[in-house]
């Protein structure tokens, strides 16, 4: 059998975004001893998918002219010390910790160690409840824009470079009309993306292990940030029928043997997987028009620029 879709990887998305990030590197070492921006990743667990993730963290960011130190930590009882100074160091400009460190609510406690300005990840609260709320800015002058967690951020750029986003439509409603399916709804990736992709006008179907919910914006986006709807329990037979609807399937299960099952995909779907396992089987392509495998490159992307970011409101801080 034929199958009508096609692959995009994420490195041809990642692509778009690597010449803006060389230059704003470049201006950067021009005012600063041709030194580049220093991020420091603290890496204290032996997760295998963490490990991999931190070598390519640093080979894409010193590829693009910033400076990076891995900080790999023996003993996690010293991490939360090995954060504190790196917050107080004016040496440094961003801070990454992999996780899972401890594996629990600890590692929520841990992402707020790291100071909301060099957290380049996006992870400290007060940037989570901008999104939330769909508050764009950190500043009632609408001049330091607030920081997107990476991965739900990269989904948004990748949905934008597969034209999902309708540019004919005002900022902020482009996904209006469209249906996407989220299967994940961990506080790192799943529900903020999904509260995202809502808040950009989108009705989306967000699964975890226990049930299925709705974000939207209400009727005709009456509502100025998504609420939530409890639809059911989890049951294969409400999640056939939420993904038949749905014109984007967005999985991150980890777990080696999980596939989304393909029948449940609508004829032409965009599918696109964040999670380090190949969460579609092979045959996905006989249903999906485009179908994304990975977005590790472009959630280092989405770091880097979030990097600079914060270098900028630092800057634009000491201005006033
Ligand atoms: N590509 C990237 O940039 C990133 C990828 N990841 C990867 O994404 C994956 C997920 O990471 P986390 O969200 O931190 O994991 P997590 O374990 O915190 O969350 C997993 C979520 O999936 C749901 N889930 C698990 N099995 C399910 C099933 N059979 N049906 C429906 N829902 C199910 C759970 O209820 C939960 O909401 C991992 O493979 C991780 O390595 C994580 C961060 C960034
Ligand atoms: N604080 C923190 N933030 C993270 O974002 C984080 C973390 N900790 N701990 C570990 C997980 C795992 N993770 C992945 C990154 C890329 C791919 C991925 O698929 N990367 C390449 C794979 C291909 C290659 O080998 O180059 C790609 O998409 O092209 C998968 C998983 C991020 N994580």
């Amino acid at each position: 059998m034929s199958k009508p879709g096609r692959t995009i990887l994420a490195s041809k998305v990642a692509e778009t975004f690597n010449a803006e990030i060389i230059k704003s590197v470049e201006e950067y070492k021009k005012i600063h001893n041709d030194q580049g921006p220093l991020l420091v990743g603290f890496l204290a667990n032996n997760d295998p998918a963490a490990k991999m993730y931190a070598t390519w963290t640093q080979k894409t960011s010193e590829s693009m002219g910033f400076r990076y130190d891995l900080r790999v930590i023996e003993d996690k009882d010293f991490l939360e010390e090995a954060i504190i100074q790196a917050n107080n160091d004016d040496s440094v400009n961003g801070i990454m910790v992999y996780f899972p460190v401890f594996g629990n609510a600890q590692d929520q406690y841990l992402q707020q160690v790291v100071c909301k300005e060099k957290d380049v990840e996006g992870l400290n609260h007060v940037y989570y409840q901008n999104l939330y709320h769909n508050v764009r800015y950190l500043d009632k002058g609408n001049r330091l824009k607030s920081i997107l967690p990476c991965t739900p951020l990269a989904i948004v750029k990748i949905l934008e470079f597969l034209k999902i986003y309708n540019n004919l439509l005002p900022e902020g409603n482009r996904l209006y009309g469209k249906k996407c399916i989220v299967i994940n709804r961990s506080e790192i990736v799943g529900r903020p993306l999904a509260a995202l992709l809502a808040n950009d006008g989108a009705t989306v179907f967000s699964v975890d292990v226990n049930n299925i919910q709705k974000f939207t914006r209400g009727e005709r986006l009456k509502l100025n940030k998504h609420h939530v709807e409890d639809l059911g329990e989890f049951s294969e037979d409400l999640l056939k029928e939420c993904s038949l609807d749905a014109d984007v399937v967005i999985t991150g299960v980890p777990s080696e043997n999980y596939k989304f099952p393909t029948e449940y995909i609508k004829d032409g779907a965009v599918c696109i997987n964040f999670a380090s396992t190949k969460n579609f089987s092979d045959d996905v392509k006989e249903k999906a028009s485009l179908y994304v495998p990975m977005t590790g490159k472009v959630t280092i992307a989405m770091l880097l620029r979030n990097m600079l970011r914060l270098v900028r409101n630092v800057e634009l801080s000491k201005e006033r």
